[in-house]
């Protein structure tokens, strides 16, 4: 690790991306899967944390946990459910041991087994978790297995920057720093008793950085990646945290990725729509063989420390934009747009789904046809 961090930004620029693949700790020995499962999209919801952190409001508990139960109902398989960060740093996530607790009491109702993830940046954060989970140590499956609908699966996430700036804004320390913290809470996460936990680790402002600008380094994403699969995070969520990816960045990342060995089925893309990009991405990203989408239902987000980021691709326009592809994403398309028109009314915030509003305008307009017959 130490290594990439004393590399100069431009000796890293001036490196090629390394031309074998690498072995990391989670790589099994299968050939990339092809075939049906070409067609299957994971969509991972952040609605209730990715999209709400970012209120100013106080947002009540019990409407965090309505909107995790409706969110269920629509087929989505993995929600990202709150955030085990500084309550001085964000306040909204403040009550994530509450939400944690009452998920593994009451499992919401949901066609397909659910993962909840929660984000930890530091061995305090995991240990807040943990603190929840051993009060309930059956009420969960191991990171292995598979999830059933009475035991969700849990998963930790960890938040790493592409930038220095960002990394301090956001962690208040530099890259090197934050991934000697995460190497501790994966390792932590690993060996969890009775059950290991699944990890995650976003690598933030991979294609535009609110301090730095347009111009952030796709080795220096790549060396950031490579680093937290070393240490055995299982999958690398690469942010667009300012919405500022193009088409054409979007693909010189991930062929650079590619190159330096990252795996496409452990690669989940988290667009945030800022420029109106996030679908374009998306595609790019799909015909380069990523089956794993991140989006907030309504559009919903923003990162406190991203000034001027607006929110990530919305659930509603993913689900439709894979469905005319013929993609498979599972989600119910009518019950995403229920979702989103409901939580944003809640909260008071304009419906930022293009597909959403579209649906729920067509819907008032038959509703009017039927009253006219
Ligand atoms: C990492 C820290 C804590 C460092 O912040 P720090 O101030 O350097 O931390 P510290 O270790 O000096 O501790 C300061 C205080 O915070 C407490 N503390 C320390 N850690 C925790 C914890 N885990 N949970 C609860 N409390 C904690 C600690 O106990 C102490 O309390 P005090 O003694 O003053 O009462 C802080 O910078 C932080 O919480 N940052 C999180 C910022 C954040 O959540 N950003 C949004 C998520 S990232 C994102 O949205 C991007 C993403 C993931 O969506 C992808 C994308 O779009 O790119």
């Amino acid at each position: 690790m130490a290594r990439y961090a004393l590399l100069s930004r431009r000796l890293l620029a001036s490196r090629p991306c390394m031309r074998n693949a690498r072995t990391f700790a989670t790589a099994s020995d299968q050939p990339q899967q092809r075939a049906s499962s070409d067609y299957r999209v994971k969509l991972v919801e952040v609605g209730p944390r990715d999209g709400l952190q970012n209120e100013k409001r106080a947002i009540p508990l019990a409407t965090k946990l309505e909107l995790i139960e409706r969110l269920a109902k629509t087929g989505l398989t993995t929600i990202e459910a709150g955030s085990f960060v500084s309550p001085k740093w964000v306040p909204q996530m403040d009550n994530s041991s509450e939400i944690l607790q009452h998920l593994l009491q009451h499992p919401p109702a949901a066609p397909n087994p659910l993962t909840f993830s929660f984000l930890a940046p530091n061995l305090k954060g995991l240990n807040n978790a943990f603190t929840i989970l051993s009060q309930h140590p059956t009420a969960f499956t191991s990171a292995g297995a598979t999830p059933t609908k009475e035991k969700p699966a849990l998963e930790i996430a960890v938040f790493a920057s592409a930038t220095e700036s960002f990394s301090q804004r956001n962690l208040n320390c530099d890259i090197a720093t934050s991934l000697t913290r995460f190497r501790e809470v994966i390792q932590a996460a690993k060996d969890a008793q009775p059950h290991a936990l699944r990890v995650r680790a976003y690598v933030s402002v991979v294609l535009g950085c609110p301090f730095e600008g347009y111009d952030v380094d796709p080795h220096r994403v790549a060396h950031v990646a490579t680093e937290l699969l070393e240490m055995g995070a299982d999958e690398i969520a690469l942010g667009d945290t300012t919405g500022m990816g193009t088409a054409p960045r979007t693909k010189e990342l991930l062929n650079c990725l590619a190159k330096a060995g990252v795996r496409n089925e452990d690669v989940a893309m988290h667009f945030h729509d800022t420029y109106g990009q996030a679908l374009v991405n998306t595609a790019v990203a799909l015909e380069h063989g990523i089956r794993t989408f991140d989006c907030s239902v309504g559009g919903l987000g923003g990162c406190p420390y991203s000034p001027g980021a607006t929110g990530n691709v919305a659930t509603e326009d993913v689900v439709y934009f894979m469905e005319t592809l013929g993609m498979d994403t599972g989600v119910n398309l009518d019950g995403v747009v229920d979702v989103g028109d409901w939580i944003t009314r809640e909260i008071g915030k304009e419906n930022a789904s293009t597909v959403g509003k579209a649906v729920l305008g067509a819907r008032k307009r038959a509703e009017g046809d039927k009253e006219k017959a």
